[in-house]
């Protein structure tokens, strides 16, 4: 449920017909399990191939260690993505879990259990939602260094709504656990 202060007025997303506005959005992707750079890379080229989505940017690829996992999961590749995009912000979500899917992402009743691919979205323009089937922005993403240090590398000056400048969240919480794989990078084509 999109909140709006007023409710007669319309949100994007429930527009109808041709009018949809072109929005940037920021993706957060992640994999601890398997040939984690190649699910990764797979994610982008999936993504780029959405219709309505286009791939701006792709974050360096950082090695982190793995936060509220059971233990003994292996570390995390991730990295962030920017694209503009004209989808409402439900199909994104859709589109995002069937990607996860493609990837044989297994879903566990153990939180945060390890994963080929996790596809996450952190902002959809100024969209907020509160559904379970899709929360914007990203509840966790101004505690998470591993979204926020990738997407501050590609858009420095980005401010995560309700929560500030990335800068200022990211200076707070610092870097630990996060190494710059340099030796690694994504082909946005
Ligand atoms: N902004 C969002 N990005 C991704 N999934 C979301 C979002 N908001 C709600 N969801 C829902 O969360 C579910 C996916 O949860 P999943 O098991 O991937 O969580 P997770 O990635 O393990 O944990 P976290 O949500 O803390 O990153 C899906 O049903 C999806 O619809
Ligand atoms: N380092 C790291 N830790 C996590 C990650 C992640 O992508 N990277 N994702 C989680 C749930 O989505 C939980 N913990």
């Amino acid at each position: 449920m999109t909140e709006t202060p007023n409710p007669h007025i319309v949100d994007a997303d429930t527009l109808t017909g041709e009018m949809r506005p072109i929005r940037r959005a920021v993706l957060s992707l992640g994999s601890n399990l398997g040939d984690r750079l190649a699910s990764l890379q797979g994610a982008v080229e999936a993504i780029a191939d959405t219709p309505d989505v286009w791939v701006t940017a792709a974050s360096p690829v950082y090695e982190t260690t793995p936060v509220n996992c059971p233990p003994g999961s292996d570390n995390f590749l991730n990295a962030v993505l920017l694209i503009d995009t004209t989808l409402a912000a439900n199909r994104l979500m859709d589109r995002a879990l069937a990607i996860e899917d493609a990837f044989d992402r297994e879903r566990s009743e153990v939180p945060n259990s390890p994963r080929t691919l996790d596809v996450d979205l952190i902002v959809v323009g100024d969209r907020r939602s509160n559904d379970d089937h899709l929360r914007l922005p990203h509840p966790r993403a101004a505690e998470r260094a591993f979204v926020l240090k990738p997407w501050f590398d590609v858009e420095p000056d980005a401010v995560l709504p309700e929560r500030g400048p990335i800068a200022e969240l990211l200076a707070d919480l610092g870097t630990d656990g996060l190494v710059h794989r340099d030796d690694l990078s994504l082909d946005v084509g």
